[in-house]
């Protein structure tokens, strides 16, 4: 265990509070985060910027939120698989999400607070405000520090930071019974998403697959993230970052709390043709973040591989269903754009 454990790759984002922004230090950590995604498709991030008030009262509300009825639950709904509620599955027992889209937009928020709670509750709103403002910050600064370290922050970060959706998961894990340790909380997949960030109440469970096929337990410090790419990314960088396969296997009788928070670009994610040379032929073409998302959910695809070389590689031979998710995906955009239009303008 203890040799899994050291696999992990660690790195401290707050010694960039003392490096400047452009000196060689600020690269060498810059160089260090695209390193860990393209050798390990994730790191655990050291960033002490949620406050401990915050940390205790986000798993508080999480209590509450995890506690209304199943039919107020199930009023969290839509089209859009990762959008709504998910629990009572049969291959995962354990689990229960919800899906908080646009968290980042106070709007947006409210009216999922609204939904879940008519009569208000402002502790929950504010609080997952106070998180989500750090989480969309963090996200944010690791995109910054993989662009620049690809020489590609100047032409390209800008644009990709005004294409990035957020959508906030609270993911619950029951304890499992005693007589079985080793529970399911999450089937083997790899994320739909551009990156994931996931923040948990100290009680382990994420299993990460290397390139190599072990499967590493991840052993999150307090308080510490976790920064995955999903396959988005993998197919923005042409295939350097590596999106990796992960479960969450319950070992403690404890329940366990995630917070993820997914990115997902909107409209069409293209290739930077900086990240393509000789050794480094491209391999995707530019693809619609959403479609990926839907391609999976329509179940062409394997569920447990990765999505993106066989929805936008360049050799794809699934053009037709391509061409099905992605004006699925399209119409779910549209409808999407149409809620928040109707956040923003209220
Ligand atoms: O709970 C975790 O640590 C991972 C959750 C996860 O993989 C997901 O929500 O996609
Ligand atoms: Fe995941």
């Amino acid at each position: 265990m203890s040799q899994t454990l050291c696999k992990a790759p660690i790195i401290d984002l707050n010694k960039l509070e003392k490096s400047k922004r452009g000196s060689n230090s600020w690269l060498e950590l810059c160089n260090g985060v695209r390193l860990a995604l393209e050798d390990h498709g994730y790191f655990i991030a050291l960033y002490d910027k949620v406050s401990s008030e915050v940390e205790k009262e986000i798993f508080d509300v999480m209590d509450e939120l995890f506690d209304l009825p199943i039919e107020t639950k199930k009023k969290n709904s839509s089209d859009f698989y990762f959008y709504r509620w998910v629990g009572q599955l049969e291959a995962a027992p354990l689990h229960e999400s919800f899906g908080i889209v646009y968290p980042t937009h106070i709007q947006a928020l409210q009216s999922f607070t609204t939904l879940m709670w008519p009569q208000g509750n402002q502790r929950f709103s504010e609080t997952v405000t106070s998180y989500v403002k750090v989480a969309a910050e963090l996200e944010q600064l690791v995109d910054k520090m993989v662009f620049e370290s690809y020489g590609v922050a100047e032409r390209h970060y800008e644009s990709h930071i005004a294409a990035t959706t957020y959508l906030l998961r609270p993911t619950k894990y029951a304890a499992p019974p005693p007589s079985n340790i080793n529970n399911v909380g999450a089937n083997i997949h790899t994320d739909k998403s551009f990156s994931t960030l996931l923040f948990q109440n100290q009680i382990n469970g994420l299993q990460v697959e290397s390139k190599s096929g072990d499967w590493i337990a991840v052993n999150v410090p307090p308080s510490a993230f976790v920064f995955m790419a999903g396959d988005a990314y993998e197919a923005w960088s042409n295939g350097r970052i590596y999106a990796p396969r992960h479960q969450v296997l319950l070992k403690e009788e404890k329940q366990r709390y995630t917070l993820a928070l997914f990115t997902f670009n909107k409209g069409i994610t293209d290739i930077p043709e900086e990240l393509v040379d000789e050794t480094h032929p491209l391999q995707y073409k530019p693809f619609d973040n959403f479609g990926l998302a839907w391609y999976y959910l329509s179940g062409a695809n394997s569920m447990i591989h990765s999505t993106a070389k066989a929805y936008c590689g360049i050799n794809t031979t699934a053009s037709i269903l391509n061409f099905i998710s992605v004006t699925k995906s399209l119409i779910a955009y549209r409808e999407r754009e149409r809620r928040l239009e109707n956040f923003m303008f209220l």
